[in-house]
Formats: C-alpha cells, sequence, structure tokens
C-alpha cells in the first residue's frame, strides 16, 4: 500500500479514500469490503454468527493480505484494537493516516446506520467511551493526524500535502 487511512468508525475513511483516489489517481481498497466479499456475508452477519472475535480474525487475514498490494487502504475502524494489526501497520512502510473526529460527529454520522454492529447498540456517551478507550492505539499507528471535523475537500488537500511531501 503507499497509504493508510485509520480512525474511528464514522471519521470518513472509506469516503476520503475514494478521494484521495481519484485525486492521486491510485487504486482503493476497503478492508470491511475485502472482509465481505471473501466472507461473502455482512460484517453484521459475521459479527452474528462468529462474534467479534471471529470478525477480528478475518480482519486481521484480510489486512496482512492487503498490505502487499498498491493504492490507499481505508481500514476499519477497529483495526488498531489488536495487538498483531499494529505490527502489520508499522513494519510496514506506508504512511499510516489517523482521521481524527469528535465522538459527537461520529455519532451524528452513524447513528441512522445500521450496518455497524458495534456502533448501532451505544448511544452518544457509550460511543465516546469507547472512543476514548481506543485512542491511545489510533495515535501509537499514525504518522500523521488529521481533523477529520472539516470538509472532505479540506481533508483530501491535507492529506496529499503530506503524501506529496514525503514522496
Ligand atoms: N468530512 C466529512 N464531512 C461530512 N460528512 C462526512 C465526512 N466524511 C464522511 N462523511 C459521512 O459520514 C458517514 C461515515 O463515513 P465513512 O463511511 O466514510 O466512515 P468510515 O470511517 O469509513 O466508517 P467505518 O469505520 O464504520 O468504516 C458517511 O455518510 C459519509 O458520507
Ligand atoms: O470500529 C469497529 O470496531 C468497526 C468498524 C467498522 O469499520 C467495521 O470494521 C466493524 O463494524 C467494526
Ligand atoms: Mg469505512
Amino acid at each position: 500500500m503507499d497509504l493508510i487511512l485509520i480512525g474511528f468508525m464514522g471519521s470518513g475513511k472509506t469516503t476520503i479514500s475514494q478521494l484521495l483516489g481519484e485525486r492521486l489517481g491510485l487504486p482503493v481498497t476497503d478492508l470491511d469490503q475485502v472482509i465481505v466479499e471473501t466472507a461473502e456475508r455482512s460484517i453484521a452477519a459475521i459479527f452474528a454468527e462468529q462474534g467479534e472475535v471471529g470478525f477480528r480474525l478475518l480482519e486481521t487475514q484480510a489486512l496482512a493480505a492487503q498490505l502487499d498490494q498498491p493504492g490507499i487502504l481505508a481500514t476499519g475502524g477497529g483495526v488498531p484494537t489488536q495487538e498483531q494489526n499494529r505490527e502489520l501497520l508499522q513494519r510496514h512502510a506506508a504512511p499510516v493516516i489517523l482521521l481524527e473526529i469528535a465522538p459527537e460527529t461520529a455519532y451524528e454520522r452513524v447513528k441512522a446506520d445500521k450496518h455497524r454492529p458495534i456502533a448501532k447498540n451505544l448511544n452518544l456517551a457509550e460511543l465516546a467511551a469507547l472512543k476514548a478507550s481506543r485512542q491511545a492505539y489510533y495515535q501509537s499507528c499514525a504518522d500523521l493526524v488529521v481533523d477529520a471535523n472539516q470538509t472532505p475537500e479540506t481533508i483530501v488537500n491535507e492529506i496529499i500535502d503530506y503524501f506529496q511531501a514525503i514522496n
């Protein structure tokens, strides 16, 4: 991979990766989508049938398999919570960009979407607590932190400035 996006649910990893792909002319891979295509089941179905532990195993396998592919990788929101995933991200040469989002903004963005099995049962306070419990993991993987409460265009411009400065 040339660029990897991490961040909490609703921070915009999927959205921003698509825009970056268009601007940089690079292929885009969404790890959640890879898992769904490989397992031939939705994320909600994987959680229901195999639990979060089963989902995390598939996620680590997918991450390891994708890292050697070219382009931009949008990870799932829980990727940095797993030690093996953090090691994979830290060992890989591609810059890791953390999209940093306020819990209130994340909540507003994901509350109507029932496809996220973890978020769909949480109120704002619980979502904020989950994010706080993960924050050190996100930070420990990040080469650059971008304020994801801004417009998509501003976020993309900041990431492209960084990407061009290091390449
Ligand atoms: N910068 C932004 N400004 C306004 N809305 C945004 C922005 N980024 C994303 N959104 C919207 O927020 C919602 C969640 O975005 P997205 O699916 O890209 O997040 P994600 O980080 O990939 O989440 P997940 O970790 O669950 O995969 C979408 O409806 C998207 O259109
Ligand atoms: O933050 C999380 O734990 C998750 C985020 C999504 O991208 C999916 O990977 C799944 O819904 C779990
Ligand atoms: Mg996503």
